[in-house]
């Protein structure tokens, strides 16, 4: 995968919303994302048919603006709405058992250690999401944040393999970030908060 489209890496699901998904993901599609995950996860998420249906129009505005969709850890999920990828942690399904079962799509993993670097099936993924880099309040069972280190660690041992910083990134903090070594910055919050989205995705 080109590691370009991770630079602005749009996080969401309607439990962080205040206001309707679509519309969020409209503005914040028109304002540039580079890719989104579908992450319908924690209090308040929905679930069943609503979820489904919820991701049937959330991937049609991906398609209208070639933006990769990409779904987490819902394998079922990603294949009944044709999504382009699909992020797995390290407490979810194999990495090797979804490409197994997806050899095209494109796959993402969470990485906060390096001990969890070392264990993890490297050739089969296509990027690597790295954090808590900073603590946030998105995510209830978030792990200890590991700070901007841990994308120069990462990237030095690892050169070529794209990668994105995740966790409490801000409009300010996103150059951090970047200048660490990262290809880009996955963000819920700094957008889903935003009072004027246009203007928060500029800023990243
Ligand atoms: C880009 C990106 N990086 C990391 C994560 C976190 O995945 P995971 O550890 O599986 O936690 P949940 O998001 O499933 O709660 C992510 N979703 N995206
Ligand atoms: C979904 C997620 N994963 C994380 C990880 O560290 O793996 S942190 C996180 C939440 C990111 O939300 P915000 O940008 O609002 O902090
Ligand atoms: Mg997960």
């Amino acid at each position: 995968m080109e590691a370009q489209l991770l630079r602005k890496y749009f996080i969401m699901g309607s439990q962080d919303c205040e206001r309707n998904p679509v519309d969020i993901l409209t503005e914040a599609a028109q304002a540039g994302v580079t890719a989104f995950q579908f992450r319908e996860k924690g209090p308040g998420s929905l679930i069943g048919l609503k979820k489904v249906m919820l991701g049937r129009q959330l991937r049609k505005i991906c398609y209208q603006h070639s933006i990769p969709f990409i779904v987490n850890d819902d394998l079922e999920l990603a294949e009944v709405l044709d999504a382009d990828g699909i992020h797995v942690g390290q407490d979810d399904v194999n990495a090797e058992e979804v490409r197994a079962r997806f050899p095209d799509k494109m796959i993402g993993l969470s990485i906060s250690t390096l001990a969890e670097l070392e264990q993890s099936p490297l050739s089969v993924i296509d990027y690597l999401g790295a954090g808590p880099i900073f603590p946030t309040g998105t995510k209830k069972d978030a792990k200890t944040p590991v700070g901007t280190k841990w994308i120069s660690q990462v990237r030095k041992q690892l050169p070529h393999l794209p990668l994105v910083g995740i966790g409490g990134i801000t409009t300010i903090s996103a150059r951090d970030v970047m200048e660490a070594g990262a290809d880009g910055v996955a963000v819920i919050s700094a957008i889903t908060k935003a009072s004027d989205i246009q203007k928060a995705v500029n800023q990243l």
